[in-house]
């Protein structure tokens, strides 16, 4: 079973949590293309979806499935979306495809986080994968300069502007024991948008594709 196979059976597994009617919170990237060819077999009982990158609307609205502004809605129930890297307390590193931001606020705003993966995103420690971080472009040398005095090793992605029109500066080398506090030290940067680790408000459930049928894992404590 390869990577893309995985992905799409935890995408699929995760039909089971569209348990109400409501706006459903849709991530984005290849695990979560997979998502939403499954949500639209499902499309005439939900209201809709709320959509965390212009990609994953444009998808959303070609399965006919009716993508709302977050500012328009409640409380979402449920928010499903990939990771580019998961520890055993779902805490996650995300925004290899550039959509963090996005991500992150309907994370926030979310009652349940849903995520799903190939079997090979569960690390025991993250930060094998460089962390990325969203800057608002002229702070990109500022940002790059504080974020090598805490260790880390910036490499700018060049070509790629974020959905919100700013830039991505891939961290390599962090250490990342202690996520939660590095997520709030690499946020208090001047011009940092916000950084690609998920950790003060990590994943519900992690819904793992692989050859053996798809894993649930809980955050253990
Ligand atoms: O910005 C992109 C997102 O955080 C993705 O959810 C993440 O990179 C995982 O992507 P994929 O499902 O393609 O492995």
């Amino acid at each position: 079973m390869n990577a893309d196979e995985m992905k799409k059976q935890a995408a699929w597994a995760a039909l089971e949590y569209i348990k109400g009617d409501g706006i459903v919170g849709v991530g984005t990237g290849s695990t979560v293309n997979h998502f939403i060819d499954a949500l639209a077999t499902i499309k005439d009982r939900i209201e809709g979806a709320v959509s965390s990158s212009e990609a994953s609307t444009q998808k959303l609205e070609a399965n006919g499935i009716k993508v709302f502004n977050l500012n328009d809605c409640n409380e979402i129930e449920v928010y499903v979306d990939g990771a580019d890297e998961s520890n055993h307390l779902l805490e996650l590193v995300k925004g290899g495809g550039g959509a963090l931001t996005r991500e992150k606020i309907i994370a926030a705003a979310s009652k349940q986080f849903v995520c799903i993966a190939d079997a090979s995103k569960l690390v025991d420690v993250l930060g094998k994968f460089p962390l990325p971080v969203e800057v608002i472009p002229m702070a990109r040398s500022y940002v790059a300069r504080e974020i090598v005095k805490l260790g880390g090793q910036p490499v700018y992605r060049e070509g790629v502007i974020t959905d919100n029109g700013n830039v991505i500066l891939d961290v390599h080398g962090l250490d990342i024991m202690e996520p939660i506090k590095l997520e709030k030290t690499l946020n208090d940067i001047v011009g940092v948008v916000t950084n690609g680790l998920f950790a003060m408000r990590p994943a519900d459930v992690l819904l793992l594709g692989s050859p053996e049928g798809t894993k649930t894992v809980f955050a253990k404590s």
